[in-house]
């Protein structure tokens, strides 16, 4: 393992000497076997390693020993540490995503904390080789952009420096018998072993049938990760060429695009050339964006109507004007809106969410919680309005008696200010408030469940899919 391990750091150039490198560590096996490997060739490459852990706090006492028991390895070995208790549920409730999504993103904005203060060049993290095949196949079967289903990027830049994955060279299995010979003896987190996240499933299920064909499955899909990677570099460098010609850069908040010589590129440059716009101006894409956003665009801009505008997340505004769209972050001058929903189909709200809207011929039971919204189409039909709110606001509340300020439900959730303005408000065709999307559901929703046909309004706002991302 230890070659093959070299090997890679030297083939992708991971590291380069006289630097600094936080090694990310869990407990678990991957990143405490990382840990000693970079600590054990600390001398070879001259580098200094810090260790830095992240209490999730999800696991209370247990997840604080972990935390105990990486710090204890550290002053035992004299290795520099960090760590940190982050609440990462009210991170979560917050952000309404999930919680390993939370997790992720209070644990990168630490290591880029660490890597600031300890002015460090890497932070290496311990992907490994059967990480890889999952990420890939899961990307595959869930749809991601191209450069995503390249999978786990052995190097990619990060704060000031870079992320560097050197186990991606090495399975699973070799990470074990590397912990079992240097006598590791991590912690295992139980959430690994129940079958329930959706990794999960491809490790139990598809894995092992890949490794029955070639045990060396890992290096064949690290293979294919880089050569997509290439072909994408490439195809990149002549997405930037052609979209120089058709996009001006208004400040670095704005750009507009000429429409015409937009749709005269080929489609692989076209769908990279958005993708090339959105990077600019968001520098990190919210996890909000999904292919909703990215299909409405694409026809907005083919379309025939020479005017319409399309509201992405975290405030930025796709405006259509005859051959010119602008994607823009600046404050429309009057921030309300008003459209309908008409019948099935998507709706992208302002701010990023989407509301779908679909006919089911039973009573959808297991459609719960308030970014659901259940319509029997005799009592309500179409239009529905959607609207931001209004002053005096009110809403008859599902299991209350009288009427509840829309105002007032906002402060109980503690929605900021600035959400506030765009939140969706779905009225009916006599103006009553029949849904606030994701916080609260009216009395008009269907409570017989013996017709043959529904409505369903579905909300999804700052949700994301879960499962391991890295
Ligand atoms: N709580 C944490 N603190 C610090 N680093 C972490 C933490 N959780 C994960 N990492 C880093 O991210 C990598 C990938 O995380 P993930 O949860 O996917 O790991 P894993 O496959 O369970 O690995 P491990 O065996 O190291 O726990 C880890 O190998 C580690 O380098």
């Amino acid at each position: 393992m230890l070659q093959q391990v070299n090997d890679f750091i030297n083939k992708h150039q991971l590291l380069e000497k006289n630097t600094k490198i936080i090694v990310g560590v869990s407990g678990g096996p991957d990143s405490l076997a990382l840990l000693h490997f970079l600590w054990n060739h600390r001398t070879i490459w001259n580098v200094h390693i810090i260790a830095a852990h992240v209490d999730h706090m999800f696991r209370g006492k247990q997840s604080e020993e972990d935390m105990n028991f990486v710090k204890k390895i550290c002053e035992a070995h004299d290795i520099p540490f960090e760590g940190v208790q982050i609440d990462v549920s009210s991170h979560q409730n917050s952000h309404g995503v999930s919680a390993q999504v939370a997790a992720r993103e209070c644990r990168f904005t630490y290591f880029k904390q660490m890597m600031e203060k300890h002015q460090a060049q890497y932070i290496a993290l311990g992907h490994h080789g059967d990480d890889q095949i999952e990420t890939i196949l899961m990307r595959l079967v869930r749809g991601s952009t191209w450069e995503g289903q390249a999978g786990i990027k052995a190097k990619r830049a990060f704060s000031n420096g870079y992320i560097i994955r050197p186990f991606l060279a090495v399975t699973k299995e070799m990470i074990e018998e590397y912990c079992f010979k240097n006598n590791l003896q991590p912690r295992i987190d139980p959430s690994n072993e129940k079958a329930t996240y959706t990794r999960n499933r491809y490790r139990h299920t598809i894995l092992p049938f890949l490794k029955e064909e070639n045990r060396n499955v890992h290096e064949r899909f690290q293979q294919f990760s880089e050569a997509l990677l290439e072909d994408e570099k490439y195809l990149q460098e002549l997405t930037v060429d052609k979209m120089n010609t058709v996009i001006r850069r208004i400040g670095v908040d704005e750009i507009n695009l000429k429409i015409s010589s937009f749709m005269n590129m080929p489609n692989p440059l076209q769908r990279r050339g958005i993708q090339l716009i959105l990077n600019y101006l968001y520098g990190e894409i919210p996890s909000t964006l999904s292919n909703i956003h990215i299909e409405s665009l694409l026809t907005l801009l083919s379309g025939n109507r020479s005017s319409g505008t399309l509201h992405f997340p975290n405030h930025l505004r796709v405006e259509r004007s005859y051959d010119d769209c602008l994607f823009t972050f600046h404050e429309m001058k009057n921030s309300s809106f008003c459209f309908t929903i008409d019948g099935p189909g998507q709706s992208i709200l302002p701010g990023g969410g989407v509301i779908i809207t679909e006919v089911w011929e039973h009573y959808p039971s297991d459609k719960t919680g308030n970014n659901y919204f259940i319509i029997d189409p005799d009592t309500l039909s179409f239009p529905l309005k959607v609207r931001n709110r209004e002053i005096g606001d009110k809403m008859t509340l599902k299991g209350m008696k009288g009427r509840k300020k829309v105002k007032d439900i906002f402060i109980d959730r503690k929605i900021p200010m600035k959400d506030r303005d765009i939140w969706p408000i779905i009225e009916n065709g006599t103006g009553d408030i029949i849904w606030l999307p994701g916080l609260k559901k009216s009395t008009y929703e269907a409570t017989d469940r013996s017709k043959g046909r529904y409505i369903l309004l579905q909300h999804k706002g700052n949700q994301r899919l879960g499962g391991k991302v890295e």
